[in-house]
């Protein structure tokens, strides 16, 4: 299934690629580091990380920023907000909030593949507040009340 999403080319990144899928199938858009001269990430550190890109979503849908599972796997290096949420309103510059949990620096230059966005479905809910709710078998047990196994 598909749906149109506007995306727009801000001036830090007029000169990167749109993000694409990288297979007929693929679940994901990789979004690019529109750095200027590299940012260097050291362990433990984080980094408000520009996209250059701002976007429409339709209603009815949000965008998820997911990390790269080759950049976890071989640098400890992912998203810290995981999976942030862009709203169908959010009409600012797409950000990644990067973090390093390797113990090497790790540096990220500009046009870099540094996370990726996957587009759902939002369901909103109608709140109702209730004095009772419905009962279940399980009840109010949680937090591992059904055994550590
Ligand atoms: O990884 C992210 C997460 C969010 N956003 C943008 C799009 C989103 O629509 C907006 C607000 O995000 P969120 O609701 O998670 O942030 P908040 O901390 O609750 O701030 P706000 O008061 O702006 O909602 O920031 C990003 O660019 N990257």
């Amino acid at each position: 299934m598909t749906i149109k999403l506007e995306l727009k080319r801000l001036d830090n990144g007029r000169d990167l690629p749109l993000p694409a899928y990288q297979s007929d199938l693929a679940a994901g858009l990789d979004l690019l580091a529109a750095v200027d001269d590299g940012l260097t990430l050291q362990p433990g550190s984080r980094a408000l990380v520009p996209t250059g890109l701002a976007m429409a979503l339709p209603a009815g849908y949000e965008a998820q920023v997911r990390p790269r599972s080759g950049l976890a796997a071989k640098h400890g290096v992912t998203v810290l907000n995981t999976p942030g949420t862009i709203d169908a309103d959010y009409r600012g510059e797409v950000k990644v909030i990067l973090i390093n949990l390797g113990d090497t620096a790790f540096e990220i230059s500009r046009g870099d593949r540094i996370a990726q966005m996957v587009i759902a479905p939002v369901l909103q809910a109608e709140i109702e507040e209730v004095e009772i709710l419905s009962e279940t078998s399980r009840g109010t047990g949680g937090f591992g009340s059904t055994g550590q196994r």
